[in-house]
């Protein structure tokens, strides 16, 4: 190793009338070795990121967008056992595969996480996520809240936690009230729930405001927090 302080073996000529190759040349003979072209930065690993809310606040609007102008992201597909519905479309809405199937992949321990919804499993194969992941794709999960708590537990800080909300509840329930695919009923569950889940906002890394209108700043705002996580000197490193 060079050492700055001791005087240059060869004459450095003034960097104010020098040659720019002749005083790079004449700096790297005097502190004792080339100038290396390495990225001083390693490269950053691929993230998962986790996006829940509470319903009607914009998770697939938020994940739609973010697809759109942002390359590299891998938006993991879920494996269910329910039946197909109209104009959904395999590998992309889900992977639709028989109850038996489930608890088999199941037991095999290939599902990050899973839960029965509505009578209904749906989970989250890891194999999808290791290979996305193994190719340099970052990795967004969209999960409710109850999910994001059992992927906590098992990811705890090897993945970012990006909490969803409105700028108030009166815009979130105006928001489920104008998207015209609620009953009476659900819309009643749907608010006490959401009044609940505001409550677990702790349990996250970022809280992303999707106000009325604003749904681009939403999205640049995530982009940012994927950023700012790439940029980070120590980074998450996820095993799955
Ligand atoms: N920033 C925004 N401004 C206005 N409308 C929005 C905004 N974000 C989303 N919306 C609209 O709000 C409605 C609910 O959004 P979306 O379906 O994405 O919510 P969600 O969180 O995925 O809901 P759920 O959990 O019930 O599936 C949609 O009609 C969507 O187009």
């Amino acid at each position: 190793m060079g050492d700055a302080r001791r005087p240059p073996a060869v004459p450095i000529p003034d960097p104010g009338t020098a040659d720019r190759t002749e005083l790079y040349r004449a700096l790297e003979a005097s502190v004792g070795s080339a100038f290396s072209s390495d990225p001083l930065a390693p490269n950053p690993n691929p993230l998962i990121i986790v996006i829940s809310g509470p319903s009607g606040v914009g998770k697939d609007a938020v994940i739609k967008r973010l697809r759109e102008v942002r390359e590299g992201i891998h938006f993991v597909v879920t494996a269910t056992s329910r039946a197909k519905r109209e104009g959904e479309v395999e590998g992309k809405d889900y992977f639709f595969v028989s109850k038996e199937e489930f608890l088999a992949m199941v037991h095999r321990d290939e599902l990050l996480e899973y839960a029965l919804v509505y009578g209904d499993y749906k989970g989250i194969p890891k194999r999808q996520i290791r290979e996305f992941m193994a190719n340099g794709y970052d990795i967004v999960l969209r999960v409710d809240i109850q999910g994001a708590a059992t992927l906590r537990r098992i990811l705890r800080n090897s993945a970012v936690f990006v909490f969803l909300v409105a700028e108030s509840e009166s815009a979130l329930v105006k928001r489920l009230i104008d998207r015209k695919t609620e009953t009476k009923e659900t819309l009643l569950v749907r608010i006490a729930t959401a009044r609940e889940e505001v409550r677990h906002m702790n349990n996250f890394d970022y809280v992303v405001v999707n106000a009325e209108g604003k749904l681009e700043s939403s999205v640049k705002l995530v982009e940012s927090i994927i950023d700012a996580e790439k940029a980070k000197v120590r980074q998450r490193t996820v095993a799955i």
